[in-house]
């Protein structure tokens, strides 16, 4: 059995699915590939942070951040407060950074990411930010490095986006991609459409785990902007900022709105478009838009999300993640911590 030494930086609602997964999937993951994962550190903005080179109790830390206590009680020793110091601390070999979003700079994750790299480790993020905003260099910096940087988790969650295109479809040239990529304005609409109200449904999507730290983020289209803005760097080659993508809040769909639409058998969806000629980006936007019933984004409800590629040879691949939430984010972290363990 290889042990393998975790840093955890961030540990609200993923921070924590992640850490529910690990407990969950100890057995499995020891059977199936002979690790052991033990967590030697774990940071938090406010909750404190907690340093154990025997390893932290998961079920202990969930205790004590569900009673709103400081981590630092769960510390062999006076944890670094300073996230670089902390990593170092850690002795981990991989770091999942799970901090909120800049969607304007990407800080402090990309710091986080360099310093892990830095200090040997393999750096996995659900953050969208350093994916848009330090891309390739941390790309090279990992590779120069003999460490990986991937971030599964940031677009669709546990859905597998970037590792399809990064395997098992070589030779594709994609040209452009639709869907609904943000969960949280998704399901907003949809308790709209119930007779909520704007503000109670936004309460509803925090309750359960699936808004940005700041809702807004997700209200005026940050969130999705900031996706469109990872795919189309990633997938697309094309290095985009969010501050590029056209970009319209769902402020200003009213209910006398929403009922419209659905006499008229419509729906607003958050309608996220990319396409591109050549090295030549023709749209990239993120619309509240009224979809008919025979479009594919009319029945994706809830927090469930959608995309379509459009490529030279699958002319249109959909990809549908039903009902996600931070326990699926959670995978996607995990399925890239032991892909990159296993060189995949
Ligand atoms: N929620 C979801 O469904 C999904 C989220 N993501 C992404 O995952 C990330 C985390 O989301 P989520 O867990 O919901 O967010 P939360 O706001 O619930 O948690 C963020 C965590 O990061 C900590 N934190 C804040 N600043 C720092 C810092 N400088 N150094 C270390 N830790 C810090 C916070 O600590 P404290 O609370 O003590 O301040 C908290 O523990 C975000 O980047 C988000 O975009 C991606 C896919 C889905
Ligand atoms: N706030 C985001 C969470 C996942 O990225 C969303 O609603 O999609």
């Amino acid at each position: 059995m290889k042990q393998v030494a975790l840093a955890l930086v961030g540990f609200g609602n993923v921070g924590q699915a992640f850490a529910r997964l690990l407990l969950e999937k100890e057995q499995q993951i020891a059977q199936q590939f002979g690790y052991q994962f033990i967590v030697t550190g774990i940071v938090t903005g406010r909750h404190g942070s907690a340093i154990s080179s025997g390893g932290i109790s998961l079920t202990r830390a969930l205790e004590v951040i569900s009673r709103g206590q400081s981590l630092d009680i769960l510390s062999e020793m006076p944890a670094p407060k300073n996230t670089l110091d902390f990593l170092f601390a850690s002795s981990a070999e991989a770091m999942l950074e799970t901090s909120p979003v800049n969607h304007h700079t990407g800080q402090p994750a990309i710091d986080h990411i360099k310093a892990a790299l830095d200090k040997g480790m393999h750096a996995i993020t659900a953050n969208k930010g350093p994916v848009v905003h330090a891309y390739q260099e941390l790309m090279d910096m990992a590779a120069t490095r003999g460490k990986r940087f991937l971030f599964e988790a940031a677009v669709m969650d546990g859905a597998p986006i970037f590792s399809l295109f990064r395997g098992p479809l070589p030779c594709i040239e994609v040209h452009g991609f639709q869907g609904i990529l943000n969960s949280c304005t998704n399901f907003i609409l949809g308790l709209m459409e119930n007779g909520k109200t704007f503000d109670e449904a936004v309460r509803e999507a925090q309750a359960i785990g699936i808004a940005e730290t700041d809702p807004s983020a997700d209200i005026d289209g940050w969130d999705a902007a900031i996706k469109v803005a990872a795919l189309s760097t990633v997938v697309l080659g094309i290095p985009l900022k969010p501050q590029q993508v056209e970009r319209s809040s769902i402020r200003e769909i009213t209910p006398a709105m929403i009922s419209e639409a659905r006499q008229a058998g419509e729906r607003w969806k958050v309608v996220c478009t990319a396409r591109r000629k050549g090295k030549e980006l023709l749209e990239a936007s993120v619309k509240p838009q009224r979809v008919s019933a025979g479009s594919p984004l009319f029945a994706i409800n809830g927090t469930s999300s959608y995309v379509e590629f459009h490529s030279d040879v699958l002319p249109g691949l959909g990809i549908v993640e039903n009902n996600p939430g931070p326990n699926t984010t959670a995978y996607g972290l995990l399925a890239d911590l032991i892909n990159a363990l296993r060189g995949q």
